[in-house]
């Protein structure tokens, strides 16, 4: 089976400072692979290198595209795998709109915070053309529900909703087009336990409805226990263990793991 995204050798430097190096590895389509280690171990690095945010200074993002369903996405004619690096702006920008979505930690930053909750959904549908209001409107009040958002709430902008709702209205922004690849920066981080648990439901049940391939990164294990079927532990920019989650949770290897494991049982 082709992967859906090859990582190869992925490495970002901040001046002499290493912020990731060599990072590699494959994600097959319905996988969900997990990053954590502590703070400043490279894990936002790694992810924005991967998501088109960061120019690595080596390695290559290979994602295995398909050709556009909507008749106004143009551009490129070779499908299948292709170097998302060395890919140009515009055809980077349309797979971020399309078959990529990126779950911000901070809903703000994933939102528009001026634009109604409907606004915010069907602004990224009219991004991969369409253009009927009434489809646009209906679509968007379904998300909103599957995210358990109340339809009445369709057109309040962000700012009138809680932590947990903006997030799930991100994530419903998000997931609208149908992608088939979701970064997620701490997408549960900041937010209060009993939200952060329903949240972590919902994302569960919609990764396993859809189908969707995920590269989640977190501090917090519980989330990767939850969402991930592999994890990359990472230590000062480099992964240090990799393996099925459940394995290199229950039986690390390396003593770094074991030391964030244990760490994480102390709690
Ligand atoms: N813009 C930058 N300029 C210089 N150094 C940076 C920059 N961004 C990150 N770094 C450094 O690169 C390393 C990796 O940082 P990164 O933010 O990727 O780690 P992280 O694991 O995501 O941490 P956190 O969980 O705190 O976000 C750290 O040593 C950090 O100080």
């Amino acid at each position: 089976m082709t992967p859906l995204l090859s990582v190869q050798g992925i490495t970002k430097r901040y001046g002499a400072h290493i912020g990731c190096a060599d990072v590699s590895f494959d994600l097959y389509p319905g996988e969900v692979m997990g990053i954590v280690g502590e703070s400043g171990s490279g894990k936002s690095t790694l992810l924005n290198c991967m998501a088109g945010h960061l120019a690595p200074d080596a390695g290559q993002v290979v994602f295995d595209t398909r050709p556009p369903s909507s008749s106004a996405v143009v551009g490129h004619e070779n499908y299948g795998p292709r170097d998302t690096i060395t890919m140009s702006e515009p055809e980077r920008r349309m797979l971020g709109r399309t078959d990529w979505a990126f779950v911000h930690q901070h809903a703000r930053d994933g939102l528009r915070m001026g634009v109604s909750a409907g606004g915010n959904v069907g602004e990224r549908l009219m991004a991969v053309g369409e253009r009927h209001y009434g489809d646009i409107r209906d679509k968007a009040t379904d998300w909103l529900g599957r995210v358990e958002i109340d339809a009445a709430r369709v057109d309040d902008r962000p700012t009138t909703f809680s932590g947990g709702m903006q997030q799930r209205l991100q994530i419903a922004r998000n997931l609208v087009t149908g992608p088939r690849l979701v970064f997620m920066d701490e997408p549960t981080g900041g937010l209060d336990v009993s939200v952060q648990a329903r949240l972590l439901d919902l994302l569960r049940g919609l990764v396993r409805d859809m189908g969707l391939s995920a590269i989640i990164v977190t501090h917090d294990l519980a989330v990767v226990r939850l969402l991930a079927d592999r994890l990359m532990v990472m230590k000062s920019g480099h992964v240090v263990e990799a393996g099925l989650t459940d394995q290199v949770l229950d039986d690390p290897q390396h003593a770094y793991s074991q030391l964030l494991v244990s760490s994480v049982l102390q709690v």
